[in-house]
């Protein structure tokens, strides 16, 4: 047998596994790494994040991923080059990681690498009629493997698509095996560059779980920040937002994209929330003349709308009950954003993963980690049938090191 098979089937054999969960997102700030201990799979998993670390990206790495990020047109040259070369800057910043922790590479079992989304195209958001959903991230896992010498999964969204999904979220995997509580109805609530949650039943009824993106989360903020406050990447603890008045024609003309009214679950990105998206609604609401601060208002009035529309959404069928909102994502560091999400969802009781054991910042990195441990030595069984948007299969390609 070909000894990395003979690897890999020692690893899916062992009580313990050690796995890197890595996320790099849609706000392009950085590298997660979480360093994650787990235990048992299915509903018998146990993870232990043992290390987290969020990596700053240099400026000249944003740069150069916005240049191929979320855009019709391209130098396809340089996604040729990025696929490669963010991979490597990944796999340097885990050795770091690793040398600061005082962890050989040979402790860790393997890596569960996101790469970097560069373009994220479900049917419903592609100009052109007659091609499956698809989403594209880059950073090749065969790079990360030979670099770290540590296997390697990674291009989880893929096999999500090709079982019928759209790619995303994912999220709904994690959230079910690590938060699910018998007796009590949470919503585990992301606030990232696109805002998305999972509703997990007190029931745990499989046939009532789901995950889905809800609208922008900090995407616009960030953007309209950095364009009129330059000194500043975003809009911290909505301070410039505070000092504006949202707009409501601006609100209204913002929410009325059908992805609000569409069926959950569904996906966006900021393909479609994007500067030009909020140019458009200002020109057909009026309001190209608001101030900054009003605009950073409204837009923090719309991202709390989304979340708010899709929570109630959950409920519909009556008054909604009582549920647990654990949020987390850079969002949640947002005192604006927070006080209007609990003054409108006033049935919810507000929490962050940190009360659930992981740290808010890591939860994304530790869902790959998650789903690498499943793919490794669980079951795509755990999802029962699978439905829409949660397929039972198990994903993530495998890169040996050697
Ligand atoms: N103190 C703060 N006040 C306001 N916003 C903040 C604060 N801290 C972080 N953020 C926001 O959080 C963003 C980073 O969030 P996060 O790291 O969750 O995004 P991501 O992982 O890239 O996104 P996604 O989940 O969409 O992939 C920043 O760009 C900023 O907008
Ligand atoms: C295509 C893509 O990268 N989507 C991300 C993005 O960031 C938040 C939201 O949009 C979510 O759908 C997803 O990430 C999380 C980790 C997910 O799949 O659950």
């Amino acid at each position: 047998m070909n000894p990395n098979l003979q690897h890999l089937f020692a690893v899916a054999q062992k009580p313990e596994r050690r796995i890197i969960g890595l996320m790099s997102g849609t706000s392009l700030d950085g590298l997660d790494v979480a360093l994650c201990r787990f235990s048992g799979h299915g509903m018998a998993t146990k993870v232990q994040v043992e290390r987290f670390a969020t990596v700053p990206y240099a400026a000249e790495v944003k740069e150069q991923v916005r240049e191929v990020f979320a855009k019709s047109h391209i130098d396809f040259e340089l996604l040729c080059v990025l696929n490669p070369w963010v991979a490597l800057l990944q796999a340097d910043m885990v050795l770091a990681c690793l040398r600061e922790w005082n962890i050989a590479p040979t402790e860790v079992d393997c890596i569960a690498s996101h790469g970097q989304t560069v373009f994220h195209a479900p049917r419903s958001q592609q100009v052109r009629a007659g091609f499956p959903n698809a989403t594209l991230q880059i950073g090749d896992g065969d790079h990360m493997a030979v670099r770290t010498g540590i296997l390697t999964l990674s291009d989880f969204r893929q096999k999500h698509v090709a079982a019928g999904g759209e790619g995303a979220p994912l999220a709904v995997y994690g959230d079910y095996l690590l938060f699910s509580k018998a007796g009590q109805d949470r919503i585990l609530l992301n606030m990232g560059g696109i805002a998305n949650f999972t509703f997990l039943p007190g029931s745990l009824a499989l046939d009532a779980i789901f995950s889905t993106d809800v609208g922008p989360g900090n995407t616009l903020l960030d953007a309209f920040t950095q364009r009129h406050f330059p000194s500043k990447s975003y809009d911290e603890n909505g301070a410039l937002a505070s000092q504006g008045q949202a707009s409501e024609p601006l609100l209204q003309a913002l929410l009325a994209h059908p992805f609000f009214a569409a069926e959950f679950p569904k996906t966006t990105g900021p393909e479609l929330f994007s500067p030009a998206y909020v140019e458009q609604a200002q020109q057909r609401s009026n309001t190209t003349a608001l101030p900054p601060t009003d605009l950073l208002a409204t837009l923090t009035q719309f991202t709390a709308a989304g979340i708010v529309q899709a929570v109630h959404r959950c409920f519909a069928a009556g008054t909604a009950p009582a549920v647990a909102i654990y949020a987390s994502g850079g969002g949640m560091h947002n005192a604006l954003l927070m006080s209007i999400l609990q003054k409108q969802l006033p049935m919810c009781t507000f929490h962050t993963t940190a009360d659930l054991g992981i740290h808010p910042d890591a939860k994304e990195a530790v869902l790959f980690a998650t789903l690498a441990n499943e793919s490794i030595a669980g079951d795509p069984a755990a999802f029962g049938q699978g439905r829409a948007g949660i397929p039972a299969v198990s994903m993530g390609k495998i890169s040996f090191a050697h």
